[in-house]
Protein backbone atom coordinates (compact mmCIF):
# COMPACT_ATOMS: atom_id res chain seq x y z
CA UNK A 1 0.00 0.00 0.00
CA UNK A 2 1.52 3.03 -1.16
CA UNK A 3 1.02 6.14 1.01
CA UNK A 4 0.61 9.60 0.17
CA UNK A 5 0.07 12.80 1.26
CA UNK A 6 -2.01 15.48 -0.38
CA UNK A 7 -2.01 19.46 0.92
CA UNK A 8 -5.61 19.17 2.79
CA UNK A 9 -6.36 23.07 2.26
CA UNK A 10 -4.31 26.67 0.37
CA UNK A 11 -3.28 27.31 -2.84
CA UNK A 12 -2.29 23.87 -3.60
CA UNK A 13 -5.24 21.74 -2.22
CA UNK A 14 -7.68 21.40 -5.08
CA UNK A 15 -4.90 21.45 -8.22
CA UNK A 16 -3.76 18.29 -6.21
CA UNK A 17 -6.77 16.67 -6.12
CA UNK A 18 -7.66 17.34 -9.67
CA UNK A 19 -4.10 15.68 -10.89
CA UNK A 20 -4.78 12.93 -9.03
CA UNK A 21 -8.53 12.48 -10.02
CA UNK A 22 -7.71 12.51 -13.67
CA UNK A 23 -4.98 10.27 -13.40
CA UNK A 24 -7.86 7.97 -12.20
CA UNK A 25 -7.11 7.89 -7.91
CA UNK A 26 -9.68 8.45 -5.64
CA UNK A 27 -9.86 11.36 -3.59
CA UNK A 28 -11.88 12.20 -1.04
CA UNK A 29 -15.80 14.29 -1.58
CA UNK A 30 -15.75 16.09 2.41
CA UNK A 31 -13.27 18.38 3.25
CA UNK A 32 -13.32 17.02 6.70
CA UNK A 33 -11.86 13.59 5.55
CA UNK A 34 -8.31 13.25 6.75
CA UNK A 35 -7.25 10.13 4.93
CA UNK A 36 -9.22 7.77 2.33
CA UNK A 37 -8.18 4.46 1.19
CA UNK A 38 -8.18 3.59 -2.95
CA UNK A 39 -8.05 0.19 -2.59
CA UNK A 40 -8.19 -0.36 -6.12
CA UNK A 41 -4.96 1.34 -6.85
CA UNK A 42 -3.59 -0.06 -3.77
CA UNK A 43 -3.12 4.13 -1.96
CA UNK A 44 -3.86 5.10 0.80
CA UNK A 45 -4.13 9.45 0.92
CA UNK A 46 -3.45 11.88 3.72
CA UNK A 47 -4.80 15.19 3.78
CA UNK A 48 -2.19 17.60 5.11
CA UNK A 49 -0.70 20.68 5.41
CA UNK A 50 1.73 21.41 2.85
CA UNK A 51 4.28 22.06 5.37
CA UNK A 52 4.14 19.41 7.19
CA UNK A 53 4.09 16.89 4.02
CA UNK A 54 7.48 17.72 3.42
CA UNK A 55 8.42 16.41 6.31
CA UNK A 56 6.23 13.12 6.52
CA UNK A 57 7.88 12.26 3.71
CA UNK A 58 11.34 13.45 4.75
CA UNK A 59 10.97 11.39 7.19
CA UNK A 60 9.77 8.09 5.52
CA UNK A 61 6.34 7.85 7.17
CA UNK A 62 4.79 8.73 3.76
CA UNK A 63 5.78 7.56 0.31
CA UNK A 64 4.99 10.25 -1.57
CA UNK A 65 3.70 14.05 -1.27
CA UNK A 66 2.21 17.05 -3.03
CA UNK A 67 3.90 20.38 -1.94
CA UNK A 68 5.81 23.57 -3.30
CA UNK A 69 9.13 23.57 -3.91
CA UNK A 70 9.68 26.29 -1.76
CA UNK A 71 8.05 24.35 1.40
CA UNK A 72 10.59 21.70 0.31
CA UNK A 73 13.29 23.85 0.85
CA UNK A 74 12.47 25.44 3.79
CA UNK A 75 11.85 21.87 5.57
CA UNK A 76 15.21 21.18 5.31
CA UNK A 77 14.50 17.53 5.33
CA UNK A 78 15.79 15.06 2.88
CA UNK A 79 12.77 14.47 0.49
CA UNK A 80 13.35 14.71 -3.27
CA UNK A 81 11.65 16.63 -6.11
CA UNK A 82 10.02 13.52 -7.99
CA UNK A 83 7.91 15.06 -10.96
CA UNK A 84 7.26 18.62 -11.10
CA UNK A 85 3.74 19.27 -11.40
CA UNK A 86 2.64 22.79 -13.12
CA UNK A 87 0.35 24.29 -10.48
CA UNK A 88 1.22 26.45 -7.77
CA UNK A 89 3.56 28.75 -9.26
CA UNK A 90 5.00 31.50 -7.15
CA UNK A 91 8.13 34.06 -6.15
CA UNK A 92 9.87 34.28 -3.64
CA UNK A 93 10.29 37.97 -3.42
CA UNK A 94 12.04 40.58 -1.39
CA UNK A 95 9.96 44.22 0.17
CA UNK A 96 10.75 46.80 2.24
CA UNK A 97 9.24 50.59 2.64
CA UNK A 98 10.12 52.33 -0.79
CA UNK A 99 13.24 53.82 -0.92
CA UNK A 100 14.56 52.02 1.94
CA UNK A 101 16.36 49.28 0.47
CA UNK A 102 17.82 48.52 -3.24
CA UNK A 103 19.16 45.37 -2.86
CA UNK A 104 19.77 42.00 -0.76
CA UNK A 105 23.05 42.83 0.28
CA UNK A 106 21.56 46.54 1.80
CA UNK A 107 19.90 44.28 4.47
CA UNK A 108 23.17 43.28 5.94
CA UNK A 109 22.93 43.72 10.09
CA UNK A 110 19.15 44.63 9.48
CA UNK A 111 16.10 42.22 10.21
CA UNK A 112 14.30 39.72 7.83
CA UNK A 113 10.85 39.23 8.10
CA UNK A 114 9.23 35.53 6.51
CA UNK A 115 7.37 32.45 6.94
CA UNK A 116 10.19 30.86 4.95
CA UNK A 117 12.94 30.91 7.32
CA UNK A 118 15.12 27.89 6.02
CA UNK A 119 15.05 29.18 2.37
CA UNK A 120 16.03 32.64 3.69
CA UNK A 121 18.96 31.63 5.78
CA UNK A 122 20.11 29.97 2.76
CA UNK A 123 19.44 32.59 0.22
CA UNK A 124 21.46 34.65 2.63
CA UNK A 125 24.58 32.21 3.57
CA UNK A 126 24.90 31.97 -0.33
CA UNK A 127 25.32 35.33 -1.33
CA UNK A 128 27.46 36.28 2.08
CA UNK A 129 24.85 38.45 3.46
CA UNK A 130 24.71 38.72 7.38
CA UNK A 131 20.94 40.01 8.65
CA UNK A 132 18.82 38.27 11.18
CA UNK A 133 15.69 36.29 10.13
CA UNK A 134 12.74 37.08 11.81
CA UNK A 135 10.73 33.51 11.38
CA UNK A 136 7.13 34.28 11.53
CA UNK A 137 3.78 32.21 10.48
CA UNK A 138 2.13 34.63 8.11
CA UNK A 139 0.95 37.92 7.06
CA UNK A 140 4.49 39.07 7.37
CA UNK A 141 3.99 42.30 5.17
CA UNK A 142 2.63 44.07 8.38
CA UNK A 143 5.88 43.30 10.46
CA UNK A 144 7.67 46.18 8.89
CA UNK A 145 5.12 48.83 9.98
CA UNK A 146 4.80 47.28 13.67
CA UNK A 147 8.86 47.41 13.88
CA UNK A 148 9.66 43.91 13.88
CA UNK A 149 11.68 43.83 10.67
CA UNK A 150 13.05 46.10 8.21
CA UNK A 151 12.14 43.78 5.27
CA UNK A 152 10.14 41.27 4.55
CA UNK A 153 10.45 38.28 2.19
CA UNK A 154 7.38 36.38 0.69
CA UNK A 155 5.23 34.67 -1.59
CA UNK A 156 4.31 37.11 -4.42
CA UNK A 157 1.62 35.75 -7.21
CA UNK A 158 -0.02 38.71 -7.99
CA UNK A 159 1.87 41.24 -6.08
CA UNK A 160 -1.54 42.47 -4.55
CA UNK A 161 -0.75 41.63 -0.88
CA UNK A 162 2.44 43.67 -0.88
CA UNK A 163 0.74 46.53 -3.23
CA UNK A 164 -2.11 47.14 -0.52
CA UNK A 165 0.68 46.84 3.02
CA UNK A 166 2.69 49.76 0.79
CA UNK A 167 6.10 48.03 0.47
CA UNK A 168 8.34 47.93 -2.69
CA UNK A 169 9.26 44.64 -4.38
CA UNK A 170 13.19 45.04 -4.16
CA UNK A 171 15.26 43.00 -6.68
CA UNK A 172 14.79 39.75 -8.89
CA UNK A 173 12.86 36.93 -7.53
CA UNK A 174 14.94 35.15 -4.72
CA UNK A 175 13.02 31.94 -5.65
CA UNK A 176 10.82 30.27 -8.36
CA UNK A 177 8.53 27.58 -7.12
CA UNK A 178 5.44 25.40 -8.43
CA UNK A 179 3.61 22.30 -7.07
CA UNK A 180 5.87 19.16 -6.71
CA UNK A 181 5.37 15.38 -6.20
CA UNK A 182 7.87 14.53 -4.01
CA UNK A 183 9.65 11.78 -2.42
CA UNK A 184 12.09 9.51 -0.83
CA UNK A 185 15.76 8.71 -2.89
CA UNK A 186 14.85 5.20 -1.17
CA UNK A 187 11.52 4.50 -3.12
CA UNK A 188 12.04 5.62 -5.82
CA UNK A 189 12.29 2.53 -7.70
CA UNK A 190 8.87 1.09 -6.28
CA UNK A 191 7.06 -0.37 -8.89
CA UNK A 192 4.57 1.45 -7.34
CA UNK A 193 5.82 4.73 -7.16
CA UNK A 194 6.93 4.27 -10.84
CA UNK A 195 3.85 3.82 -11.93
CA UNK A 196 1.71 6.77 -10.08
CA UNK A 197 4.31 8.89 -11.26
CA UNK A 198 4.03 7.63 -15.01
CA UNK A 199 0.08 8.32 -14.53
CA UNK A 200 0.40 12.00 -13.35
CA UNK A 201 3.30 12.19 -16.53
CA UNK A 202 0.21 11.22 -18.67
CA UNK A 203 -1.83 13.58 -17.54
CA UNK A 204 0.25 16.92 -17.75
CA UNK A 205 0.98 15.45 -21.03
CA UNK A 206 -2.43 15.34 -21.59
CA UNK A 207 -3.06 19.14 -20.59
CA UNK A 208 -0.23 20.37 -22.73
CA UNK A 209 -1.30 18.76 -26.12
CA UNK A 210 -4.60 18.33 -28.07
CA UNK A 211 -5.72 16.11 -30.70
CA UNK A 212 -6.27 18.20 -34.12
CA UNK A 213 -7.48 16.53 -37.40
CA UNK A 214 -7.87 18.28 -40.75
CA UNK A 215 -8.76 17.82 -44.48
CA UNK A 216 -5.37 18.64 -47.08
CA UNK A 217 -4.77 18.55 -50.66
CA UNK A 218 -2.03 16.40 -51.97
CA UNK A 219 0.21 19.28 -53.44
CA UNK A 220 0.16 20.88 -49.48
CA UNK A 221 0.09 17.78 -47.36
CA UNK A 222 4.27 17.44 -46.75
CA UNK A 223 4.28 21.59 -45.54
CA UNK A 224 0.83 20.78 -43.44
CA UNK A 225 2.60 17.93 -41.88
CA UNK A 226 5.61 20.15 -41.39
CA UNK A 227 3.25 22.27 -39.04
CA UNK A 228 1.86 19.12 -37.52
CA UNK A 229 4.59 16.85 -36.69
CA UNK A 230 2.77 15.37 -33.51
CA UNK A 231 5.25 12.89 -31.56
CA UNK A 232 6.57 10.41 -33.66
CA UNK A 233 4.17 11.48 -37.27
CA UNK A 234 0.82 12.71 -37.98
CA UNK A 235 -1.36 9.49 -39.28
CA UNK A 236 -2.57 10.83 -43.02
CA UNK A 237 -5.65 8.48 -44.33
CA UNK A 238 -6.73 9.06 -47.92
CA UNK A 239 -10.22 10.53 -48.41
CA UNK A 240 -12.61 9.41 -50.89
CA UNK A 241 -12.49 12.41 -52.99
CA UNK A 242 -9.26 12.07 -54.98
CA UNK A 243 -6.16 14.15 -53.94
CA UNK A 244 -7.72 14.82 -50.85
CA UNK A 245 -6.28 12.96 -47.34
CA UNK A 246 -7.22 13.45 -43.46
CA UNK A 247 -4.69 14.09 -41.20
CA UNK A 248 -4.47 13.81 -37.55
CA UNK A 249 -1.84 14.87 -35.04
CA UNK A 250 -1.51 15.80 -31.65
CA UNK A 251 -0.27 19.41 -31.02
CA UNK A 252 0.58 21.40 -27.86
CA UNK A 253 -2.48 23.28 -26.90
CA UNK A 254 -0.71 26.64 -26.21
CA UNK A 255 0.31 26.91 -29.66
CA UNK A 256 -3.38 25.47 -31.40
CA UNK A 257 -4.48 29.04 -32.85
CA UNK A 258 -1.26 29.80 -34.34
CA UNK A 259 -0.98 26.48 -35.77
CA UNK A 260 -5.11 26.08 -37.15
CA UNK A 261 -4.28 29.76 -39.15
CA UNK A 262 -1.30 28.54 -40.77
CA UNK A 263 -3.30 25.44 -41.63
CA UNK A 264 -6.15 27.57 -43.18
CA UNK A 265 -3.88 29.25 -45.05
CA UNK A 266 -2.07 26.43 -46.03
CA UNK A 267 -5.61 25.45 -47.92
CA UNK A 268 -6.62 22.70 -44.79
CA UNK A 269 -10.21 22.48 -44.38
CA UNK A 270 -12.34 20.73 -41.36
CA UNK A 271 -9.72 21.77 -38.78
CA UNK A 272 -11.23 20.16 -35.70
CA UNK A 273 -9.51 20.61 -32.18
CA UNK A 274 -10.47 17.99 -29.51
CA UNK A 275 -9.03 17.73 -25.40
CA UNK A 276 -7.12 14.81 -24.58
CA UNK A 277 -8.59 12.96 -21.48
CA UNK A 278 -5.59 10.52 -21.06
CA UNK A 279 -2.56 9.37 -22.79
CA UNK A 280 0.15 7.72 -22.68
CA UNK A 281 3.52 8.45 -24.91
N1 LIG B 1 -0.89 33.32 -3.83
C1 LIG B 1 -0.26 32.42 -3.10
N2 LIG B 1 -0.16 32.56 -1.78
C2 LIG B 1 0.48 31.66 -1.03
N3 LIG B 1 1.05 30.56 -1.50
C3 LIG B 1 1.01 30.37 -2.82
C4 LIG B 1 0.34 31.26 -3.69
N4 LIG B 1 0.44 30.78 -4.92
C5 LIG B 1 1.14 29.64 -4.84
N5 LIG B 1 1.49 29.39 -3.58
C6 LIG B 1 2.26 28.25 -3.12
O1 LIG B 1 1.46 27.47 -2.25
C7 LIG B 1 2.25 26.95 -1.18
C8 LIG B 1 1.73 27.47 0.12
O2 LIG B 1 0.69 26.67 0.45
P1 LIG B 1 -0.28 27.06 1.64
O3 LIG B 1 -1.25 25.95 1.83
O4 LIG B 1 0.52 27.54 2.80
O5 LIG B 1 -1.01 28.22 0.92
P2 LIG B 1 -1.70 29.39 1.58
O6 LIG B 1 -2.57 30.03 0.58
O7 LIG B 1 -0.63 30.24 2.16
O8 LIG B 1 -2.59 28.66 2.68
P3 LIG B 1 -2.93 29.19 4.11
O9 LIG B 1 -2.87 30.67 4.01
O10 LIG B 1 -4.29 28.62 4.30
O11 LIG B 1 -1.88 28.63 5.01
C9 LIG B 1 3.67 27.43 -1.44
O12 LIG B 1 4.36 26.43 -2.16
C10 LIG B 1 3.48 28.64 -2.32
O13 LIG B 1 4.58 28.92 -3.16
O1 LIG C 1 0.89 38.33 -4.47
P1 LIG C 1 -0.47 37.91 -4.00
O2 LIG C 1 -1.33 37.41 -5.13
O3 LIG C 1 -1.14 38.98 -3.22
O4 LIG C 1 -0.31 36.60 -3.08
C1 LIG C 1 0.67 36.49 -2.09
C2 LIG C 1 0.10 36.52 -0.71
O5 LIG C 1 -0.74 35.38 -0.51
C3 LIG C 1 -0.26 34.63 0.60
O6 LIG C 1 -0.86 34.98 1.77
P2 LIG C 1 -2.15 34.22 2.35
O7 LIG C 1 -3.38 34.92 1.86
O8 LIG C 1 -2.06 32.78 2.07
O9 LIG C 1 -2.00 34.55 3.89
P3 LIG C 1 -0.83 34.08 4.90
O10 LIG C 1 0.30 35.04 4.71
O11 LIG C 1 -1.47 34.19 6.22
O12 LIG C 1 -0.47 32.67 4.52
C4 LIG C 1 1.21 34.99 0.66
O13 LIG C 1 1.75 34.74 1.95
C5 LIG C 1 1.20 36.46 0.31
O14 LIG C 1 0.92 37.26 1.42
MG1 LIG D 1 -0.59 31.27 3.29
Amino acid sequence: MLRIAVPNKGSLAEAAATIFREAGYRQRTDSKELAILDPENGVEFFYLRPRDIAIYVGEGTLDLGVTGKDLLIDSGTAATEVLPLGFGASTFRLAAMPGTVQSLEDLAGKRIATAYPGVMAGILERSGVDATVVGLDGAVETAIRLGVADAVADVVQTGTTLRTAGLEIVGEPLLESEALLIGHADRAEKPQVVQLTRRLQNVLVARRYVMLDYDVKADVLEAACALTPGLQSPTVSPLHRDEWYAVRSMVPSAETNAIMDKLWDLGARAILVTDIVACRI
